[in-house]
């Protein structure tokens, strides 16, 4: 990146888009429901079970005008998904004040790992081990979904249900690799412990993007 485009996207004003699609929201509290997804490349929290690795390197994804990010994604759907890689990575202020500007609600998928940027209808929190979530972020998060790998992610996610604020609803989703190993686990956690819900990969069961 020449040192221009590297100004702008600092300041937000161009991002690295990975991919865009309109599909359905597969996850959490809003699954079943359209939206169209913008996945914006980087990430650096390096979970080895992430299912969008080719995310990780921003610089294999075109910066591309915040602007025409806006133009096009409010022509699909007035639901945008933020998503990456690490929207977080990024300065999200000129993405999502200029989708609210056209009318669209604007959710995100986040580790919460750095510092919350922009104005959001929907924060989906899904934090990760390795880079826990700011303490803003658990203030704000309208949901919490704790991805299950192993047994030990129950004990974490009691954990980060403890900082979430108190209208934050939580979720206990499989990882995928692992789906028939944990659901089991996970149905009798949630009906031992009925404060939590089970989120389904369902766009996955249901072979759409
Ligand atoms: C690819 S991430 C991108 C957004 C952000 N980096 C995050 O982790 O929240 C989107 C969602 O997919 C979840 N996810 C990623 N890989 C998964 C897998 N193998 N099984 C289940 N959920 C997964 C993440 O925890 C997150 O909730
Ligand atoms: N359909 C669909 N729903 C999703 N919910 C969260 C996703 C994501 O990767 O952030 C995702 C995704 O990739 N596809
Ligand atoms: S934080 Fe999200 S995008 Fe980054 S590695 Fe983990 S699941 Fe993948
Ligand atoms: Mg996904």
């Amino acid at each position: 990146m020449n040192k221009e485009i590297l100004e702008l996207v600092s300041k937000g004003e161009m991002l690295p888009l990975m991919e865009e699609f309109y599909t359905i929201q597969g996850e959490g509290y809003h699954k079943g429901t359209a939206a169209y997804f913008v996945r914006i490349g980087g990430c650096d929290v390096g979970c080895h079970w992430c299912d969008v690795k080719e995310s990780w390197n921003a610089n294999l994804h075109p910066p591309t005008k915040t602007a025409s990010i806006i133009e096009n994604a409010t022509k699909y759907s007035d639901t945008v998904v933020v998503t990456g890689g690490e929207p977080l990575t990024w300065n999200m202020t000129n993405l999502t004040e200029g989708l609210k500007a056209k009318g669209a609600m604007v959710h995100i998928e986040t580790s919460g790992a750095y510092e919350l940027t922009g104005t959001w209808d929907w924060i989906c929190l899904s934090p990760k081990k390795m880079k826990l979530p700011t303490k803003e972020v658990y203030e704000k998060a309208n949901e919490l979904k704790v991805i299950v790998y192993n047994k030990d992610d129950f004990r974490f996610a009691e954990e980060q249900a403890a900082k979430v604020n108190e209208d934050c609803i939580l979720y206990l989703q499989p990882e995928w690799s692992k789906r028939d190993k944990v659901i089991p686990l996970i149905v009798d956690y949630v009906m031992k412990h009925p404060k939590w819900k089970v989120s389904l990969q369902t766009h996955k069961y249901l072979n759409i993007p």
